[in-house]
């Protein structure tokens, strides 16, 4: 159907134009024919082909050729690294709080690699003032055309042809924008304090165009300093070393090479405790100590992580609580962890979201996908190593695989409402390795990347001969990509390599685990123990009226979420029913924010008018995207009650981050 709809538009496009037109667009017409649907082709084939489809067809058309200026490497990135690489930026920040932009001078090393008189780089909604050379040369440059989302191609003329081998620094002054996509700039009564602004950055996948003019691409990676200043009463943090604080600058080093996703700047009133010898936790004052106790056993989670990865590479561990609208769990800026206040339950109970950060210090961090359609050898190698580092704690080593197995079912759960209830199991984004031509990676996010791929290494672990094995290939794997980027086939070259003699990795089914679309095509025989009480229970539930507490009261908090949602994947409760459930287990009054959420949705679920203050004020109340997406969502699906939540959700977008506003609007239909 595609083949016969783009030559049917291509001929149409052909009757409509003049000869000499069409022979000048014939390119772009091609990418349009490929990328249009039948739908959209029959209004470029009505009888009455306007004036506006003429307008609108030169207007995608400028689009898609913007769009084609996109790097074939990295379907996200204009930038050309293969022709010049950026290895180090030095860069001077001024925040400015009253006009929400930040004033920079970058100065970009390069080391050229290909003959050239050009650089290509990502900018989005920058204001560019000057761009020369170290001695000041000043050189031509030219913005192309927006494209959505993604930016622009920014191209720099540079006077003269560089050769292989040369060197060659650019410095560029410009200014952000006040909406900058990679900045949240918050009000006073955004944060606790109430008192003073706070700016906070999201970079991951590619908002660091945003920031500054760059090669937002994860295959090149860079070294960075930083000279920031901001108002006095501020501490100005980044995903580097600190350095001296000397008249409201405050000097960083970042000596391990980083994609651009990971740059990363917090500007607040702020106070820090001390959490071990190579870790601070950082925040408000109102959160410092909850902080300070919810994370105290960073170091020991540091120490696991080593046992099993090797050294620690970035000197510094540090943590920062951000204010609640933060749209992550946690983001692995490095050492300078960002987290979500949603963590602080007072029980230590989110400490996997922390060893999940820990992590990335190796994975993701040191050995990073090329490019974001790979992102799965970030996050299903992190999640992999997370429930490994969490079941390395347990001393009984029947408790530690029981419960790493236990783990990877709740991944699998969530895998499954991912696949079967959200995406839909031919939506070519539930493949482990999507297309992200034309697709925003914020657009493609979601469990799959985090949960198949590391389903998918415990089946390739079983299969080579279990942990003992497999962790010695890890560690070699490590090493070896370490402070580069890699994609998935150079990963099955290096597995197939290691393990040559292995018959056993004959039969995996590379195709399907890669590009099929759907749940995994095998599930490894996981150690179903710690579920079965919760399996029983749920029956139980569907059978009797009653409930007491003495059904959950020897669950651990996971178990509990295990039970949550399991009842999320079956049939809505009775309202009735799942409010006397809900106050025999007690989960109306949890702290805990894994079970709240999971707790509101059952009640969305069973249509409880009851409860939508409550829900109401929890997506409000924080923005971890993990929790409100899904509750929009379900909100959505619930007609009474569907315009209700469209104006809250208009009432709060103004507070939200750029990604949190642009994922909901999605989700609620309110644009494409
Ligand atoms: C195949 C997937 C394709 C593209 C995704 C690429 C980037 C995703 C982008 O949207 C940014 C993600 C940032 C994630 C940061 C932290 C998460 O690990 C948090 C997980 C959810 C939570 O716990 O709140
Ligand atoms: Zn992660």
């Amino acid at each position: 159907m595609a083949v016969i709809c783009s030559k049917a538009i291509k001929r149409h496009f052909r009757s409509l134009l003049s000869p000499k037109i069409y022979a000048r667009e014939r390119s772009c017409i091609a990418i349009i024919a490929n990328r249009l649907n039948l739908s959209s082709f029959s209004k470029y084939s009505s009888n009455n082909f306007s004036n506006s489809a003429i307008n609108k067809y030169f207007a995608i058309n400028s689009q898609v050729k913007a769009m084609g200026a996109l790097s074939p490497l990295d379907p996200s990135s204009f930038s050309r690294p293969e022709v010049a690489i950026i290895r180090h930026i030095s860069l001077i920040l001024d925040v400015d709080f009253e006009k929400k932009v930040l004033k920079g001078t970058a100065d970009l090393n390069f080391d050229v690699l290909q003959a050239t008189d050009e650089i290509i780089l990502d900018v989005n909604d920058l204001i560019i003032q000057s761009i020369e050379l170290r001695d000041g040369t000043k050189l031509q440059y030219n913005t192309d055309q927006h494209v959505p989302n993604f930016g622009s191609k920014l191209s720099i003329t540079l006077g003269n042809q560089y050769s292989a081998g040369q060197k060659l620094v650019i410095r560029i002054k410009y200014r952000t924008s006040p909406s900058a996509s990679a900045l949240q700039w918050l009000e006073p009564n955004q944060t606790s304090g109430k008192k003073y602004p706070y700016l906070f950055s999201q970079c991951q996948p590619i908002h660091a165009r945003s920031i500054l003019p760059c090669q937002d691409t994860p295959a090149v990676k860079f070294t960075y300093d930083a000279e920031v200043t901001a108002p006095e009463e501020f501490t100005v943090l980044m995903s580097a070393v600190r350095g001296e604080n000397r008249n409201k600058t405050t000097m960083f080093q970042q000596s391990v090479p980083i994609p651009s996703y990971l740059l990363a700047i917090a500007v607040g009133v702020l106070e820090h405790r001390r959490l071990g010898p190579r870790s601070l936790v950082w925040s408000e004052k109102e959160e410092i100590e909850r902080s300070a106790w919810e994370f105290a056993e960073t170091e020991k989670y540091l120490e696991a992580a080593e046992n099993l990865c090797g050294p620690y590479q970035w000197g510094q561990y540090d943590l920062l609580v951000l204010p609640p609208s933060f749209p992550y769990g946690g983001m692995e800026n490095p050492c300078l962890t960002f987290v979500t206040p949603t963590l602080l339950a007072g029980d230590r109970s989110q400490a996997d979201v922390i060893v999940h950060e820990i992590m990335h210090s190796w994975t993701g961090n040191l050995v990073t996908n090329r490019n974001f359609e790979h992102f799965w050898l970030n996050e299903g190698f992190t999640v992999f190593l997370e429930r490994k580092v969490g079941a390395s704690l347990i001393a009984d080593a029947a408790e530690a695989k029981r419960s790493r197995d236990f783990h990877s079912l709740l991944g699998l759960q969530e895998l499954s409402e991912t696949i079967n209830g959200h995406l839909g199991s031919s939506n070519p984004l539930t493949k482990l390795v999507p297309d992200l031509k034309g697709v925003h990676p914020d657009d493609a996010f979601s469990r799959v990347p985090y949960e198949k791929g590391s389903l998918f290494l415990r089946y390739l672990e079983d299969l080579v001969g279990g942990p003992e094995v497999f962790d010695e290939f890890m560690r070699s794997y490590l090493g070896n990509y370490q402070k580069r980027s890699l994609d998935t086939d150079e990963f099955k070259e290096y597995l197939l390599n290691y393990f040559s003699g292995n018959q056993n990795l004959t039969s995996v089914d590379w195709n399907a685990w890669f590009y099929s679309s759907g749940m995994p095509p095998i599930i490894p025989n996981y150690d179903t123990s710690m579920t079965k009480a919760v399996t029983e229970l749920v029956a139980k539930i569907f059978e009797a009226g009653t409930f007491s507490y003495d059904d959950v009261k020897c669950f651990t908090p996971h178990q509990m979420i295990n039970l949550l949602q399991e009842l999320i994947d079956k049939d809505a409760l009775p309202i009735e029913k799942l409010r006397s459930l809900g106050d025999a287990y007690k989960v109306n009054n949890s702290k805990n924010s894994e079970i709240i959420y999971r707790w509101l949705r059952l009640c969305i679920r069973s249509r409880d008018r009851t409860k939508l203050k409550e829900v109401f004020s929890f997506v409000n109340q924080q923005g971890r995207m993990k929790y409100v997406r899904p509750i929009y969502r379900d909100l959505y699906t619930w007609e009474d009650v569907r315009q209700q939540a469209i104006d809250n959700f208009l009432q709060n977008e103004p507070y939200m981050m750029h990604v949190s506003a642009y994922t909901l609007r999605k989700d609620l239909h309110l644009s494409e």
